[in-house]
């Protein structure tokens, strides 16, 4: 069995291989020639990496014609809200136009390919709190272009199924964090942080944003078993949320980071981590999916926020 793993050097897709490679799967993976290896630099060896702009067409189709992949993993997208702020554009025609392109060439080589899409919560947007634990039948209120691109990848997979008949599962995941998580979000920079401090190489203060926030963390490893689980027991043209099932504010997840470190640190707003519009509640509710493949949240927040901050204590 061959999978493919759409921005295997991220931080899910580096997970997502390292499951994959434990599961007995071929597993091929797409970089762009700008993509940072660190993250799959102990991978090399057992995975192979096939550079592919997922915005051009001949890339795509070329990649989909060689290597025919049995199940795909499409992760690949610019996943930093703040950032659709600044290039709305960029990451609409990133996100929606590599899916469009990758769907197109599955079906001009009319593959039995299973493909898992990377949905999230994003999506849900403007919750009111009555309106949870979200349920995959909430109303979309989406609240940044990132959102908007992300209910588009999603509303594609459900009409290239109905269309077309392709095997697209829509898998909606809610926060997630690990070890390798990007450092722009919230747990990773705040671990980050942390340890900079406990390092000496930064002064005992924290710069924070909306710390009101509440967000649902599963853990990355959790997430990727998942997604396995999706294309082997979803249904497709289904969409089912991935999640916690439980949710804390920005502020205890930092005191959940703090409580595993002696520093005494000065928490500061830095207004320029604001945002135009925030999401102010997600809390997911799993049970469709726990139904249709048993998954369950098996890593506790708890633990997660200590792998994090081992791992930047452990980077150079
Ligand atoms: C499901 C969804 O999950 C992620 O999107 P996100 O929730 O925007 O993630 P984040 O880690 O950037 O922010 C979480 C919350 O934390 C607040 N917050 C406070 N202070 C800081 C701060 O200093 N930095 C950041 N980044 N956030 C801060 C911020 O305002 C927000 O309320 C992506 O994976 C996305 O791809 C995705 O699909």
């Amino acid at each position: 069995m061959k999978a493919l793993v759409t921005g295997i050097s991220g931080f899910v897709g580096s997970h997502m291989a390292e499951f994959l490679l434990r599961q007995g799967v071929e597993v091929v993976g797409t970089i762009r020639n700008r993509s940072r290896m660190d993250h799959i630099s102990h991978l090399r060896q057992e995975i192979r990496l096939a550079e592919c702009e997922l915005r051009d067409p001949f890339s795509v189709e070329t990649l989909i014609g060689r290597e025919r992949p049995d199940l795909i993993f499409h992760l690949a997208a610019q996943s930093f809200v703040p950032t659709s702020w600044n290039s709305p554009i960029d990451t609409i025609h990133n996100n929606v136009a590599g899916q469009v392109n990758l769907f197109e060439a599955v079906r001009r080589f009319e593959l039995p390919a299973k493909i898992q899409i990377a949905c999230s919560s994003e999506e849900y947007g403007q919750v009111e709190p009555e309106e949870t634990p979200i349920r995959e039948t909430n109303p979309l209120r989406p609240l940044s272009p990132y959102a908007i691109s992300k209910v588009a990848q999603d509303y594609l997979g459900y009409q290239y199924h109905r269309s077309y008949g392709l095997h697209v599962v829509r898998t909606i995941t809610f926060n997630h964090t690990g070890p390798r998580r990007g450092e722009n979000f919230v747990t990773s920079n705040f671990a980050k942080q942390i340890v900079d401090i406990e390092k000496g190489r930064k002064a005992p203060v924290i710069h924070v944003g909306n710390l009101e926030a509440k967000r649902d963390f599963t853990d990355v490893r959790d997430v990727v078993r998942g997604y396995w689980l999706a294309l082997e027991k979803g249904q497709p043209g289904e969409n089912y949320n991935i999640a916690s099932g439980t949710c804390c504010t920005i502020a205890e997840m930092l005191n959940t980071l703090l409580s595993f470190s002696n520093v005494s640190i000065e928490v500061q707003t830095d207004p320029s981590r604001l945002r135009p519009s925030d999401v102010q509640i997600l809390l997911g509710d799993y049970r469709k999916f726990q139904e249709a493949t048993g998954w369950k949240p098996e890593i506790p927040f708890q633990r997660t926020m200590e792998d994090l901050l081992q791992y930047w204590r452990s980077q150079p």
